[in-house]
């Protein structure tokens, strides 16, 4: 069941008005980023919002931003997401939307923002870029575009750059799996990706409704994970280690890419990362 409020931000897949983002430079950036005018939200988010946290542990709200390629299905992810949620709050589009999701028995309630084109330009460095506000993150791209598997790529590198030192749960989803013929990403590039990128992987179809749940769900449980200090074992201490390598051989992955050569990326051994219940 929703824990759905208020609405913070009406949102179609059209980005704001760059006009809107203007005005919110030089402003306490997150609340007035997401809801400029309703006292009662701010209210209501000023305790997870202005939260010095970052790594998500502590927070009664769980920030989760969707990064990705305008196009790419964010906005139809957490539509489908909200439905089963909340109705009304789906009929708003609401661009920033909470909800409490009961798993394995326990409630946890997420914020979730869909972030639009021009929220994507901020500066990285600027502290209301999406980059730093999120306590997790999903990155999407569409399966049927090769360019926004790309940007995906891009994006994780840019949020290990972001959030060096911070263990963020983060989830790469491959979107539109209904368009079977249109197909341009193999499911084995993805998962080859998320090994690469050292992030959970899971393909989706907003239309079909199929796995979106699993993803959600699967977000709670990475972030649960990380909360209850299961990844301050030996397996982080050498992951962050190896954060250098992982960037380097990142940049690789990308450049091969690039190159369209997939075939060597695809001999990267899929561990783990298609599964959302285990770190
Ligand atoms: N076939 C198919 N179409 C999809 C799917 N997900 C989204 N779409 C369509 O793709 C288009 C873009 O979807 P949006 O959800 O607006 O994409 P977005 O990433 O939020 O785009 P921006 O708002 O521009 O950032 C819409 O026409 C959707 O109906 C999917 O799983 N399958």
């Amino acid at each position: 069941m929703c824990a759905s409020r208020a609405p913070l931000r009406r949102r179609a897949s059209t980005p704001l008005p760059c006009a809107h983002q203007n005005r919110q430079r030089g402003s306490t950036p997150i609340r007035k980023l997401y809801s400029p005018s309703k006292a009662s939200v701010s209210a209501h988010c000023s305790g997870s919002l202005d939260s010095g946290a970052s790594d998500g542990t502590n927070e009664a709200h769980l920030r989760v931003v969707l990064l990705g390629d305008p196009g790419v299905g964010k906005t139809s992810l957490v539509a489908i997401f909200q439905r089963e949620q909340d109705k009304e709050a789906a009929e708003q589009q609401q661009e920033v939307f909470e909800c409490t999701l009961m798993v394995d028995g326990e409630e946890t309630t997420l914020q979730v923002m869909d972030t639009g084109e021009c929220e994507m330009k901020k500066a990285i460095g600027s502290s209301d870029s999406p980059m730093r506000l999120g306590n997790a993150y999903i990155i999407v791209y569409s399966v049927t575009d090769r360019a926004s598997f790309e940007s995906a790529s891009e994006l994780r590198i840019q949020l290990r750059r972001t959030r060096q030192a911070e263990n963020i749960p983060i989830i790469l989803v491959g979107n539109k799996t209904d368009l079977v013929r249109s197909r341009e990403v193999s499911v084995e590039e993805g998962r080859a990706c998320a090994v690469v990128f050292d992030c959970k992987f899971i393909e989706t179809s907003a239309v079909l409704q199929h796995n979106v749940k699993e993803l959600f769900e699967g977000m709670v449980r990475q972030i649960r994970l990380r909360r209850e200090g299961a990844d301050t074992s030996d397996s982080f201490r050498l992951r962050s280690q190896r954060k250098e390598s992982l960037t380097k051989r990142a940049r690789r992955f990308l450049d091969r890419l690039v190159t369209r050569n997939s075939k060597s990326t695809l001999k990267v051994h899929s561990r783990s990362c298609h599964d959302l219940s285990v770190l």
